[in-house]
């Protein structure tokens, strides 16, 4: 009854919003229930119905909901109003793990920007530089997941684990400036998955409080998480020498030294939520991005035979392949490019809010209104990409078999704006640094002759592909 009545003034509170109804709400539970297992597809087909169009209203429990689809609504919101649709909203998930601090969960002003500006500084520091400890780390983590490929002697294995490791330890390099075997990190890994694989950023949890104490194991996962962290950050504090500064956190206590003196957000509380984006936002989006591509490569072999030669061509078969590789391998790099327009690693983005009244498209919108961005409706909109469900890297591809289309209007991976990604340079260094090692040395194939039915994959935070099982051969 309580909820309901919360139900009830929030409504009068935010139905200031003139932005059109969508489907008629339930009582309580709102739209929820009627989102289904895959609501982006939902949404996005919600959004082709004239009635309801590419922006709309939704109620989630008692939370009043502004839905964003298209391409064009989605950039005019995240571009041209990039400082309005910068915030974030109050979500249980997201407060309860990163607590408002760092960067993802950080309410937009300067307290985020000093720390989305340290780190753009620190992933140019630690990870972009010629022979950078992000590079090497990550051959070095790529030739211990093959030798454990090559062990298995062409007998079956199941790869969303191995990626993850390698991904994790990727992160554990930058931040710490040491792997993850060495450092007893209990399974960090496996438990930043399953919290991934069990919530979506729309779970009922979210919005309806009484739905909580079914979802007590995500929030221990957390504090697991917290713990380990936060051990690893007094370690690098006790061993901190500002001669030798190799990684992120040793730059932070840096900076936190020698701002002493001046009024700055840099402090310890910062520090542990920082660390804590960059597993979150770090792991499970590279080795699920990963794990899509190599899916969709062995499911359409002649994209595989096109990648071999791409990589015998320009890099041999000895050579380890290097940052400065990819602006030469158009393939490759077009494979990864339809591989997260097909499944893009958020289909909804975390939550945004506004942080000033706007009139967007006729609507009025109030400060503070919760938003929620479809970029999946922008990946698979009919009048930008022809077939859209189809995995087809030529897409990207000229006549000349040059890259095109990298900076399509709909093509919006990394999203766009003052929110946009911070790692995304980091991450495509690393996605392609991976998947080049894995196809020099191997050649993929689903095990037992397996043919997949649906590639639709599994929902959660991140949309996962099917949990099948390779054989790999070595080349
Ligand atoms: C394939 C890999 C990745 C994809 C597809 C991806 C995608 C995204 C997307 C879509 C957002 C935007 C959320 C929004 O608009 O509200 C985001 C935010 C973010 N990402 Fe990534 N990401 C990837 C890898 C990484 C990596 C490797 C890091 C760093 C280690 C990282 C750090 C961040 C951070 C800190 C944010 C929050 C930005 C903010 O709130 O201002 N991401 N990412």
């Amino acid at each position: 009854i309580m909820h309901h009545k919360k139900f009830n003034n929030n409504e009068k509170k935010e139905s200031s919003t003139t932005v059109p109804c969508g489907p008629r709400p339930w009582p309580i539970v709102g739209n929820l229930l009627q989102l289904g297992y895959r609501p982006y597809e939902t949404l996005h087909r919600w959004s082709k119905i004239s009635k309801y169009g590419e922006i709309f209203r939704l109620h989630l429990g008692s939370q009043i909901v502004v839905v964003l689809n298209s391409p064009s609504i989605i950039r005019e919101a995240l571009h041209d109003h990039g400082e309005i649709f910068a915030g974030r909203p109050y979500l249980h998930m997201i407060h309860e793990t990163l607590h408002g601090k760092g960067v993802i969960s950080a309410p937009y002003g300067r307290e985020f920007h000093e720390h989305k500006n340290f780190l753009i500084r620190s992933f140019n520091r630690f990870g972009r530089r010629r022979r950078s400890s992000l590079e090497s780390g990550c051959l070095d983590q790529v030739r211990f997941v093959a030798e454990k490929i090559r062990e298995k002697q062409s007998s079956p294995f199941r790869i969303g684990n191995m990626l993850s490791q390698i991904a994790c330890n990727n992160i554990c390099t930058l931040t710490f400036g040491r792997y993850f075997e060495t450092i007893n990190m209990n399974n960090l890994f496996e438990k930043i998955n399953e919290n991934f694989n069990q919530t979506t950023t729309i779970a009922c949890f979210n919005f309806l409080p009484f739905t909580r104490k079914f979802q007590k194991n995500i929030f221990e996962n957390v504090k697991d998480c917290n713990r380990v962290i936060q051990k690893l950050v007094g370690e690098r504090e006790t061993n901190f020498d500002n001669e030798f500064i190799t990684n992120i956190v040793d730059a932070y206590l840096d900076e936190m030294n020698q701002h002493r003196q001046r009024s700055t957000y840099f402090s310890k509380e910062n520090l542990d939520s920082l660390v804590q984006d960059l597993f979150v936002a770090g792991t499970e989006t590279i080795s699920n991005t990963l794990h899509w591509t190599i899916f969709y490569i062995v499911a359409h072999p002649y994209v595989q035979v096109n990648i071999h030669e791409e990589i015998d061509r320009i890099i041999g078969k000895d050579r380890p392949p290097c940052d400065k590789d990819r602006s030469r391998m158009f393939y490759i790099e077009a494979v990864l490019l339809e591989s997260m327009r097909c499944h893009c690693a958020g289909p909804i983005l975390l939550p945004r809010a506004t942080t000033q009244d706007i009139t967007f498209h006729n609507y009025f919108i109030p400060k503070d209104t919760f938003i929620l961005v479809n970029m999946w409706s922008a990946m698979k909109d009919e009048q930008h990409w022809s077939e859209p469900e189809k995995f087809e890297p030529e897409r990207f591809l000229d006549e000349n078999h040059r890259l095109r289309n990298v900076n399509h209007p709909a093509m919006m991976p990394f999203s766009i704006g003052k929110r946009a990604c911070t790692g995304e340079q980091i991450a495509k260094i690393q996605l392609f640094l991976i998947l080049v090692s894995l196809f020099q040395k191997f050649e993929f194939r689903f095990a037992n002759g397996w043919i997949p039915k649906d590639l639709r994959g599994q929902p959660g935070v991140t949309l996962r592909p099917p949990n099948c099982q390779y054989e790999a051969f070595v080349r």
